[in-house]
């Protein structure tokens, strides 16, 4: 995946110059009365990318994704759209994207074709062109020979796909998706994501996609990482866990006051940064295994558990927020 992005990457920014960026944001805030849900967003979306809005429950990625598809009204700052402005020029944005949300948005009582002439109808088409784009939505998302179903028959995967050929129908350059992978099981999130990349890669589509699953904000080119409205990190996957150096060691201990203690005592001992999480104590270090046997060794009888890993996605965000992705009141949904 990283050399996918390091050798795509140019070829997209060529591709990009001088159009407008498909998403900018420039200090973007919104508050519902005295609770700030955006803090100040100010970030760029490429063309042709598949871009990635990570953060846990609260962290305002639903509402950004409600003012860049125009249902809401930011009270501060700008989202442009291809140059349009999503609060000033609604109908000019809606011409450019495709959204789906996370709430069905099909009949199922009438066939996959029925359901894409309707959504065809609201752009204004009709006659051969309109069939034409029936045709070739749901070539793309490999659903043709389906056409005359009802979509009641069809799996969860294949309703997904059919959303996905619907916002296609008008030829968005920027789609919009609300955690795309919600109800699939992993063959048909498999193949979501490959038609994703197909639609990138063949036909230079935009993606950008909210998510609080750590796994699927791995398929990303880019990623935004928002905690509470603020944008804690941006960059691609590889990148961002790169910044984390070494392994991500955890030592697991009876209670919250041990932890405390611990993590005290490391970071004095080995002069590292050991923090406490609840009951763990975190730290990131080279050559992780070597070390934990220098931990448990100076300070017996106190780990009742340990881990090395590589940084994760998780990491990340514990490294720029200072706190868990999961809260002990969220666990539990990842
Ligand atoms: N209609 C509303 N009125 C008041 N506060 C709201 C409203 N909608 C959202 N909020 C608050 O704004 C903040 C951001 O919420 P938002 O729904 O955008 O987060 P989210 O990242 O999409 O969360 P989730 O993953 O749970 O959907 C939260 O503190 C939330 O309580």
């Amino acid at each position: 995946m990283a050399t996918m992005i390091e050798t795509g990457a140019p070829d997209r920014q060529i591709f990009s110059a001088g159009a407008a960026a498909p998403i900018e944001l420039i200090s973007l805030t919104h508050d519902y009365g005295s609770r700030l849900a955006l803090d100040h967003l100010s970030f760029t979306v490429q063309p042709a990318e598949i871009f990635g809005l990570l953060g846990p429950n609260g962290s305002g990625k639903t509402t950004l994704f409600r003012i860049l598809s125009t249902l809401m009204v930011p009270s501060g700052g700008t989202a442009r759209i291809q140059g349009f402005d999503a609060a000033r020029e609604p109908n000019k944005v809606r011409q450019q994207i495709g959204v789906v949300f996370q709430e069905r948005s099909l009949d199922l009582k009438l066939t996959v074709a029925e359901n894409l002439r309707h959504q065809g109808h609201l752009y204004g088409l009709s006659g051969s062109l309109l069939k034409t784009r029936i045709q070739d939505s749901l070539n793309r998302v490999a659903l043709a020979d389906r056409a005359g179903d009802l979509v009641e028959t069809l799996s969860g995967g294949m309703q997904r796909r059919v959303e996905l050929a619907k916002c296609l129908i008008h030829s968005p350059g920027l789609l919009l998706l609300d955690e795309p992978s919600t109800g699939l099981d992993p063959g048909a999130r498999r193949d979501l994501w490959q038609y994703l990349r197909l639609l990138r890669d063949e036909e230079g589509v935009t993606v950008l996609v909210t998510t609080h699953m750590m796994e699927e904000a791995e398929h990303c080119d880019r990623l935004a990482i928002l905690s509470e409205g603020k944008l804690v990190a941006l960059g691609s996957p590889f990148d961002l866990k790169s910044q984390i150096g070494g392994d991500v060691v955890l030592f697991e201990t009876a209670s919250e006051e041990t932890a405390a203690q611990l993590a005290g005592k490391i970071s004095d001992r080995f002069l590292v940064t050991a923090k406490a999480l609840g009951k763990t104590v975190r730290l990131e270090r080279e050559q992780g295994h070597r070390f934990v046997t220098e931990v448990v060794e100076a300070f017996p009888g106190v780990v009742e558990g340990v881990s090395v890993s590589k940084p994760s996605l998780e990491d990340v965000f514990i490294r720029r927020t200072g706190h868990r992705f999961w809260t002990e009141k969220t666990t539990g949904e990842n």
